[in-house]
């Protein structure tokens, strides 16, 4: 007797339904969050980090292992959208792709095992309520799992990773430029650390001493548990954002502005010359943390809450550092995001705040003070436009000279300004794009 016969009318009993209760997965959780902020609502990760990990009671580790993995996934976020445009028929709501992209991030670039990147997937899509999505998730994954790092080939990694207006912008800084800057995207920047003055320390041997003086460690060295943080013998500032503030040449007793302060990287350098430092930092939060490292650093500058645009010292300084905001395109290496969150359209606003503080600042310098305009920038607007802006403004030029910049010659313009990008030491790991001119102010 077969069992088929034994049952009553021989019908098999209605499949029993799984009740799958998809297990907690915080890092996939956070990282989700932060790529729909960043894709859907043009948010910066920073910004979703700590709201997404609060409500998924993400622990340190998730949370560092969440931002890794959606940094990756911005870093390659072209390609991985190219890797899979064949293997979807129609296209999925954003949601699904932004958790396809997770997922084929963690097969090609995190060498996560496959059935971890399947599963972690079609389980996040049932826990955001996007169940329909799990087959199609699985189909697609498992493919790209079985053809591998073969499905890179043909794809022009570099081309895609760029956004077209970027690209476009950034062939202005020469030709091979956006090639240049793209290769650097690909893998995180590594740490780079400024000693404070006249200290031995042991990081000296542990990392890479750089042309300029920074210390380089690899990429995911954490800075708190190195030898000298509790003491403040140093502080975190990539190599080329050491060059403005070095720049400025300050000198012990001068009166100097720092104007756009936080976190204070180049406060602490301006500080620690011997000149009188006032920063000044408009943002509470930012305020916050540029309190919290001159205490670490007993940094002698002064602190001040005020809007750049309209401050007035005292008196009239000897030399001012504007590190304006801006775009922050030079930064992408250490923050993604900013590829897929920035607008040809912001940049006027910002432009205009340039100025604003550019015009500003002639008013708080001493007739034949310097100045340096700074910004952490790619783009033509914010740089080489505004130093145009300000000699139309009455500022004059103070050209940096090739000896000043003898360890970085490549970086000196023909109109002598600074211009680094990620290109540059890209046999030592990279640097921060910025620009950077100097002028004096002339007499009123
Ligand atoms: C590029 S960041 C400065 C980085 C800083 N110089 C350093 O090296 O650590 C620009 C800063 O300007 C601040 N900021 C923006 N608008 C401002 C304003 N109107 N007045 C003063 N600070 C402002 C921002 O909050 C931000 O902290």
């Amino acid at each position: 007797m077969t069992a088929e016969s034994r049952r009553p009318h021989g019908k098999r009993p209605p499949a029993r339904k799984k009740n799958i209760q998809p297990q907690p997965d915080p890092t996939r959780d956070v990282a989700f969050d932060i790529l729909c902020g960043v894709v859907e609502h043009r948010r910066m990760l920073e910004g979703s980090l700590s709201k997404s990990a609060t409500q998924h009671n993400a622990e340190p580790r998730d949370r560092a292992a969440a931002h890794r993995l959606a940094a990756a996934t911005l870093r390659h976020m072209g390609t991985l959208r190219a890797v899979l445009e064949p293997f979807l028929r129609k296209e999925p709501p954003e949601p699904v792709r932004i958790a396809l992209m997770m997922g084929c991030a963690q097969l090609l670039f995190l060498d996560a095992p496959p059935h971890a990147a399947v599963g972690t997937t079609v389980s996040l899509l049932r826990r955001r309520k996007l169940a329909p999505f799990a087959g199609l998730a699985n189909a697609v994954l498992r493919k790209v799992a079985d053809q591998g790092k073969t499905l890179l080939d043909g794809i022009d990694q570099e081309r895609q990773n760029i956004p077209a207006w970027l690209w476009t912008a950034w062939n202005k800084l020469g030709k091979g430029t956006p090639r240049a800057i793209a290769r650097e995207l690909c893998d995180e920047a590594p740490l780079d650390l400024t000693l404070r003055p006249g200290i031995t320390s042991p990081l000296t041997e542990m990392g890479v001493v750089l042309p300029n003086g920074s210390v380089r460690l690899p990429a995911g060295t954490r800075v708190s548990e190195l030898p000298g943080y509790d003491e403040g013998t140093f502080w975190v500032q990539d190599a080329a954002a050491t060059l403005p503030a070095r720049l400025l040449n300050a000198q012990t007793g001068e009166l100097v502005a720092d104007l756009c302060a936080a976190p204070g990287g180049k406060t602490a350098q301006l500080a620690f010359t011997g000149a009188t430092v006032t920063a000044v930092e408009q943002n509470t939060s930012r305020l916050n943390r540029l309190h919290e490292n001159m205490e670490r650093l007993a940094c002698p500058a002064t602190v001040i809450q005020a809007d750049a645009t309209t401050w007035q010292p005292d008196a009239l300084q000897d030399a001012i550092l504007l590190d304006a905001p801006c775009s922050a395109t030079g930064t992408i290496r250490r923050h993604p995001d900013v590829l897929w969150v920035k607008r040809p359209q912001d940049l006027p606003a910002l432009t205009r705040q340039q100025d604003q503080m550019l015009e500003a600042a002639r008013t708080m310098l001493k007739p034949g003070g310097r100045l340096i305009y700074a910004v952490c920038s790619l783009q033509e607007e914010e740089g080489p436009a505004r130093a145009r802006a300000a000699v139309a403004m009455g500022w004059k030029p103070s050209p940096f000279t090739a000896e000043e910049l003898s360890f970085l010659p490549e970086a000196l313009t023909p109109e002598g300004w600074l211009r680094t990008h990620p290109g540059l030491w890209a046999d030592k790991g990279g640097m921060d794009g910025f620009f950077a001119a100097r002028f004096i102010c002339p007499e009123r």
